[in-house]
């Protein structure tokens, strides 16, 4: 397992930061078919933003199937939908097929979605040989509160759960939500976190230090093959 923080002066030099490695790793990889699964949140915003822009020609997006790592049980259209934010951003900007958009239908019965999109990775996603999906890539955030993917501390069963994806509750807005489960997160070939934000940094440091209140916090579970920090300053102030 490799592990690496890369620092930059602020959000959208971590944006840029990413952007420039996306397209780095992408050129390394030789399957006919990449499957990566998007975070949420606002931390991501700049990044499709640049891939809707100045990357919207540069990547050959015919290859790339997305997922989310998270989806908010709401309508598509829903200014809450990470779908939404995305499709909004970039996926309407560049060249890809419907049929490789594997969004959470967040209008549905969170339970019955489960279940579908389970099977809809199950369906389209490399198993491994413990039969855990495994994603090329999984971008992921953080919450002031050390979560990741809709894994909050009171839910951290879910860190083991043998399922692809659970059901989770937000802690205070009690909004559903639909969320890789910690096996799926751990078993990708590379991982992501995009952070950043001074109201982060003491739980980050905690995080990436395994010190303090470290395993309280869902993010620090995450313990992938190919780990990448990216954070800005802000961010980064306590480590
Ligand atoms: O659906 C979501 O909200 C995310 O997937 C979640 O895990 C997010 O990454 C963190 O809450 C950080 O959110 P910000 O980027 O808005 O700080």
């Amino acid at each position: 397992m490799s592990t690496e923080t890369k620092k930059f002066a602020d959000p959208a030099g971590v944006a840029a930061g990413f952007a420039a490695d996306f397209a780095a790793w992408f050129a390394t990889q030789t399957q006919d078919k990449v499957t990566i699964a998007l975070s949420g949140g606002s931390t991501p915003k700049m990044l499709f933003e640049i891939w809707g822009k100045e990357y919207a020609d540069k990547i050959d997006w015919s290859r790339i199937h997305f997922f989310w790592g998270d989806e908010r049980c709401v309508a598509p259209d829903d200014s809450d939908s990470n779908y939404g934010v995305a499709k909004t951003l970039f996926l309407d900007k560049v060249q890809i097929p419907a049929e490789n958009v594997h969004r959470v239908l967040g209008e549905a019965d969170p339970d019955e979605e489960r279940l579908r999109y389970e099977n809809e990775i199950y369906g389209h996603v490399d198993i491994d040989e413990n039969a855990v999906p495994q994603f090329d890539l999984i971008l992921l955030g953080m919450g002031t509160d050390g979560h990741t993917a809709s894994i909050f501390p009171h839910q951290s069963q879910f860190l083991k759960s043998p399922q692809v994806c659970e059901v989770a509750i937000h802690p205070e807005s009690a909004q559903k939500r639909i969320t890789l489960t910690g096996p799926v997160l751990n078993r990708a070939k590379k991982v992501a976190f995009l952070i950043t934000g001074g109201d982060k940094a003491e739980v980050l440091a905690q995080v990436i230090k395994k010190e303090g209140d470290f395993a309280n916090f869902p993010a620090s579970h995450v313990e992938a093959a190919d780990l990448t920090f990216y954070v800005d300053e802000a961010a980064a102030a306590s480590l």
